[in-house]
């Protein structure tokens, strides 16, 4: 896996204290605590107020990597404590890079939240956890976190995962691969854009799993307007109840994204904004501290209005009874 030349968005001293001030002064003003919501409420006016040089680092995903880094974000390694244990244990711990993350996010479209994810919290914490550690969730660490869309079982899923790194003493990479860096031919591309097999809800989501519906199938590919996009996640797919040519072309697929799959080791203050129908993330294998001075992520989930690069079809899935929760509805 080479490693990424991922492209950089700098922000220059002036966004960052831009950025930092506007989430110290919306603290505050509401007890330092982020989920609070009167300050959710604050957060759009707080962002379209922000300069015009981070509105632009915050554009769309512009090359075939489908992703960028905005790096300049300070991180004092001692300030921000030591890294919870269990995402459930984090508390407002980092709660500064919790309103910049939800800012930036802001800029980019509207962050959702699950409410049977970390509480319905719209910034999640990526720790790793004792007894989760084989997981294919963002709680493990010895085992390679396959390549996946996030949230790919379900209609509402977000457009961009935006990753913001408090912590990584280890350079534990991400992996990521885009759909517009591989090659398949037409008649992969033409098996793997019918909707032969369901993507079950991942690990995360207990009551979706318990779901009694029956499970829609979705295709793994569209040729939207704005090139190819893909809906991918072969750890909860039943790829066995597939025709032979299509397990064929799955495979295919698989093998290119392994092979076009870069690993994006982020420092503390890196935001990693991948595009979710575009590109496929992972995680390699680590090996967990358990100290407090862990791998440490902040996670936000990102809609943005008026994209068409899903399958119109998608608006008729159950979701397998769940609703992600946008923030300002
Ligand atoms: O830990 C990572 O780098 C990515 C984890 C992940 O898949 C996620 O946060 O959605
Ligand atoms: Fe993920």
């Amino acid at each position: 896996m080479p490693t990424g030349t991922a492209p950089v968005r700098p922000l220059g001293p002036d966004s960052v204290a831009e950025l930092t001030a506007a989430a110290h002064t919306l603290l505050a003003r509401y007890d330092g605590s982020s989920t609070h919501p009167g300050l959710l409420a604050e957060v759009p006016a707080a962002a379209a107020s922000l300069s015009d040089a981070i509105h632009r680092a915050c554009r769309p995903v512009d090359t075939a990597d489908g992703l960028f880094v905005l790096r300049g974000l300070p991180v004092d390694d001692t300030e921000i404590g030591p890294t919870p244990g269990h995402w459930s244990a984090a508390g407002d711990a980092g709660a500064v890079y919790d309103v910049v993350l939800l800012l930036l996010s802001t800029v980019m479209g509207t962050p959702i939240a699950w409410e049977g994810q970390q509480e319905g919290r719209f910034v999640h914490n990526i720790v790793p956890s004792p007894g989760h550690e084989q997981e294919q969730t963002g709680a493990s660490s010895s085992v390679l976190l396959s390549p996946h869309t996030e949230d790919a079982f379900h209609p509402g899923r977000a457009h961009l995962l935006v990753l913001g790194c408090m912590r990584n003493h280890d350079s534990v990479a991400t992996t990521a691969a885009s759909i517009r860096q591989v090659e398949l031919d037409d008649r992969e591309v033409e098996l793997l854009s019918r909707p032969v097999l369901p993507i079950l809800p991942d690990d995360a989501y207990e009551e979706a799993r318990g779901y009694a519906g029956e499970p829609p199938a979705v295709p793994t590919l569209w040729a939207s307007e704005e090139g190819l996009t893909l809906r991918f996640d072969p750890a909860y797919t039943p790829l066995d109840q597939a025709p032979e040519d299509h397990r064929a072309a799955y495979a295919r697929l698989e093998g290119e994204l392994a092979r076009v799959s870069v690993a994006v080791s982020l420092n503390p203050g890196d935001v990693l904004v991948v595009d979710n129908d575009l590109v496929v993330h992972g995680r390699v294998p680590f090996q967990a501290r358990y100290d407090g001075t862990d791998r440490w992520l902040k996670r936000s989930s990102v809609r943005v209005g008026g994209r068409s690069t899903r399958p119109p079809a998608e608006k008729s899935e159950h979701g397998y009874g769940q609703a992600a929760v946008e923030a300002y509805a």
